[in-house]
């Protein structure tokens, strides 16, 4: 049984352009939310917000901004040196000839330059317009290089500041001293005109009022809330880990001091520089100071963030803690100081969290790559064949007729009979005559197929909701749907989902959008040649119109070796891999394993990310990284979504079977909250294939035509899909819906022009690196394998580090030493083996068993013999 669109109610049967003209938008019928094709018009504010949107518009609009504040600036500066003498000059230029009264300006700009800066400088702001060609300098950066040079927002709210207050305190100095004559030019209008309205309201008062006016502003845009002066040094006053200081320092000195920090290995104070996100990308974030620095085992489960909590702990330490998220627990709890010292009560200043975004603005992860251009819409094809689906008059009432017959035939009176026509087939809506059962036009589908003789009729009695019966014909002339139509459509471009995919085209021409992260995984199925391969480059086109490398991440499964291929190019920008594989599209079935296995382990970090960051899911978790309110320190990152794509899941389940459906099965119940969500396709959609467990898991199903109703029912749980006319033509069934669409054409021409645009800028160094799965043969190095003997020659250096930074993690030796993953991986096994390091605890650093230097100098000696 199967459920078309909301189709409109007809009368008669009508040309689809006089149907979608009068008619009110329809509601949209399932969760997943489709848009609709509006009639052409000329819509300016669209057309502007295009013009926007494209990327040539805003890099030319940027460079003249810039060249723009660049003449703002000259001409400034020019009336602030010659101004005096092109007052007259501009003030008789309307009376005068321009030309005469241009050769006579002085201003470096000309008259132009003379007449603008008069307004901005004599009449408005003095020596304070200085601060507008910045604002228009930093906005047409921004437009240019989609990359703020200071956060435009403040930048901006400061320079206006900053104008209006120097012109008011020049021009109450140039009040009281009595030179207006001389020096009104330095104030400009407004300092000089306030001041003198209220001097003879407050005299002196005035320059309070000035100083006042700073004081305000330094509390809003600080966000001051008290005039203690905030205790960034707090880490001294409470015990804490040795080498907090310096790790504040590294806080306070940001992303400048990471190049410092990386050349000063050896130093005893190296300071524990700024995790990136997921440890491999250009840009720092700045971390959240850890307010904090108690151990605190006694949470485990994440405190609601702002909730302020007492907690006792065994150490009998009291805090009061009112951010969970900061809460380090890397002090030594042996600690006799700690001890020693009375329970201090810690109140930490929101100010602190909130400073940090006031000086750093919110953490941007496309910054990555602040240079990232978005693919633009040429590299897709206009076909020009693309024509609307040519349902003549004649061919609607042919069809008309031909049903009404065949249906009298049976017996079946009909009523009414609408047709809406769609790009691949018309859908003809029947009432039947008063009395006429629906069921039995139901139990007579097939032989009705059969009379009407066409090939892909799909039978829908009824239609749910409308108690009506559909019947959707092929049209002879299909329209092709091509994906830049898609791309460029409103309902796409201005789609707000976090995952859009665009499938296609419904039947009554709206262009269906729907977000994969909400589905959360696609199942498709379809027999070979029906677009299955066209449909996963649709998908995975969407996602790369629209989302940054460093949101996104694909890992691409393609046993069949050839379909994928052409995204090879993207792997520094989208592409996801195990540290070790040396092709980032997994080809191998061995490969497949593991690395569904380390997706596993992707998920469970993620998972121990959130219940640490106090997080319900993906979304929240991000917010508040955004935020700088998750610590680098402790391992929070900015997490990008990924999606994995299998394209033929049969030749896995042959050779893998238990070993793949496991994992996907596990990743299909539980990866949607961590944004892991998974496309998985086959051109068998048989039980053995398509097993219980997955199926279970996979809530949207997407069907191209199949060769048997039995294949149709396995992947949409009823007939239909072995009544489609193929070339993209296909069935979604999300939420017990299902909906007949057109999949978009996209040709590997295209896919190969966008993969090389993409992967010709600049991107990450490699591939995002998935957790290393060792597997069976491999399996978690443990002690007894580990040959101290044998230690690698940067044993000693490494356990310098973990012990210096009290930190036992990979990833520092990784950057610090500048050492491959799986290197730094071995000396980590070796530093455990040598009880410097503790045992691997999932995605938390390992313990270090070493307090300091002193200790471990001499343990390393022992190691040596000496
Ligand atoms: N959406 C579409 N619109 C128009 N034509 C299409 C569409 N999708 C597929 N086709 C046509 O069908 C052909 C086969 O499509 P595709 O390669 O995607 O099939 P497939 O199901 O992946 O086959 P296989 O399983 O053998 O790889 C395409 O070359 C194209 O000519």
């Amino acid at each position: 049984m199967a459920q078309p669109t909301t189709s409109p109610r007809q009368n008669t049967l009508r040309r689809p352009t006089e149907r979608t003209d009068n008619r009110p938008p329809r509601p949209n019928r399932s969760g997943a939310s489709a848009g609709r094709i509006r009639t052409p018009s000329l819509n300016w504010g669209a057309a502007l917000d295009r013009w926007l949107t494209d990327q040539r518009s805003t890099l030319t609009l940027g460079v003249l901004l810039m060249l723009l504040a660049i003449g703002l600036m000259v001409a400034f500066v020019s009336y602030l040196i010659n101004g005096a003498a092109d007052q007259s000059v501009v003030g008789s230029a309307l009376s005068e000839p321009l030309a005469e009264s241009g050769t006579e300006v002085r201003n470096w700009l000309g008259l132009v330059g003379a007449a603008v800066a008069q307004v901005f400088v004599f009449r408005w702001f003095g020596i304070g317009a200085l601060a507008l060609p910045v604002i228009v300098f930093l906005a047409g950066y921004k437009l240019a290089f989609r990359h703020e040079l200071l956060p435009l927002s403040r930048a901006t709210a400061t320079l206006l500041f900053v104008a209006v207050w120097v012109s008011l305190l020049l021009g109450y100095i140039v009040l009281v001293s009595n030179s207006a004559e001389t020096s009104s030019l330095w104030c400009g209008g407004i300092g000089y005109e306030v001041n003198v309205a209220l001097y003879s309201l407050f005299g002196w008062g005035n320059l309070a009022l000035i100083g006042f006016m700073l004081f305000a502003f330094v509390v809003y845009y600080f966000n001051v809330r008290t005039l203690k002066l905030p205790t960034i040094s707090r880490p001294d006053r409470i015990r804490t880990a040795p080498l907090r200081d310096d790790t504040l320092q590294t806080y306070e000195e940001g992303e400048q001091n990471e190049e410092d920090e990386e050349d000063d290995l050896s130093a005893e104070t190296v300071a524990q520089p700024a995790m990136a996100s997921n440890g491999y990308n250009a840009v720092i974030p700045p971390p959240v100071p850890a307010l904090i620095e108690e151990k605190q085992d006694a949470i485990d489960e994440p405190l609601p963030p702002t909730v302020p909590a007492v907690i006792a702990q065994s150490t009998g330490v009291t805090l009061t803690i009112k951010n969970r998220d900061v809460v380090t627990d890397d002090l030594d709890e042996e600690s006799p100081e700690l001890s020693a010292t009375p329970a201090p009560t810690f109140e930490p200043d929101p100010f602190e969290e909130d400073d940090l975004v006031a000086r750093h603005g919110l953490y941007d992860p496309t910054l990555d790559l602040p240079q990232y251009q978005y693919p633009t819409n040429d590299l897709l094809t206009e076909y020009q064949n693309n024509r609307k689906a040519q349902v003549s008059d004649d061919e609607l009432t042919a069809n008309k007729i031909k049903i009404e017959n065949t249906l009298r035939n049976f017996g079946i009176e009909i009523d009414s009979i609408q047709a809406s026509i769609g790009p691949t087939v018309t859908l003809y809506e029947i009432i039947p005559a008063k009395g006429v059962r629906i069921s039995k036009i139901k139990s007579l589908e097939d032989d009705i197929a059969l009379s009407l003789s066409a090939l892909g009729i799909r039978i829908i009695a009824p239609m749910p909701g409308m108690g009506t019966i559909g019947i959707e014909v092929p049209n002879k002339n299909r329209e092709m749907v091509s994906m830049r139509s898609m791309i460029t459509s409103d309902v796409f471009s201005s789609s707000k989902f976090d995952l859009p995919i665009v499938l296609g085209k419904t039947i009554s021409n709206e262009i269906y959008v729907a977000d994969l992260a909400k589905m959360p995984h696609l199942l498709m199925a379809g027999a070979t040649g029906q677009g299955k391969s066209v449909g996963l480059n649709v998908l995975l086109t969407s996602l790369i119109y629209k989302k940054h490398p460093s949101q996104l991440k694909l890992v691409l499964v393609d046993p069949k070796k050839v379909e994928l291929t052409l995204f090879n190019k993207l792997e520094r920008h989208f592409l996801a891999k195990l540290p070790d594989a040396e092709e980032p599209i997994i080809t191998d079935t061995k490969k497949v394993v593991n690395t569904l296995n380390s997706l596993c382990i992707e998920m469970d970090n993620r998972y121990n990310l959130l219940k640490d960051g106090g997080c319900r899911n993906l979304k929240e978790y991000n917010a508040k990284f955004v935020k700088r309110r998750l610590n680098p320190e402790k391992g929070h990152r900015f997490l990008p979504y990924i999606v994995l794509i299998i394209d033929e899941l049969a030749d896995l389940m042959m050779t893998a079977g238990k070993e793949v459906e496991q994992p996907i099965a596990r990743l299909a119940q539980l990866a949607r909250a961590i944004g892991i969500h998974l496309v998985v396709a086959t051109q068998r959609p048989s039980v053995n294939v398509i097993t219980g467990l997955i199926k279970a898991n996979f809530p949207a199903r997407l069907s191209f035509k199949v060769t048997s109703k039995i294949d149709s029912r396995t992947i949409l749980d009823t007939g239909g899909a072995e009544q489609l006319v193929g070339m993209g033509d296909m069935l979604l069934s999300s939420n017990s819906d299902i909906i007949r669409l057109q999949c978009p054409f996209v040709d590997t021409n295209e896919i190969e022009d966008l993969c090389e645009f993409v992967g010709n800028q600049r991107g990450y160094d490699d591939a995002y690196a998935l957790p290393e799965f060792l597997g069976d043969e491999g399996g978690q190095t443990d002690e007894k394998d580990v040959d101290l003997d044998n230690r690698d020659p940067m044993f000693d250096e490494a356990a310098r580090l973990i012990v210096i930074h009290q930190q036992g993690s990979t990833s520092l030796i990784q950057r610090k030493l500048k050492l491959g993953y799986n290197r730094a991986g071995r000396l980590v096994d070796q530093l455990e083996a040598a009880k410097i390091v503790g045992q691997f605890e999932g995605s938390k650093a390992r313990d270090v068993l070493v307090s300091d230097l002193q200790t471990l100098e001499e343990m390393l000696k022992r190691l040596k013999g000496e």
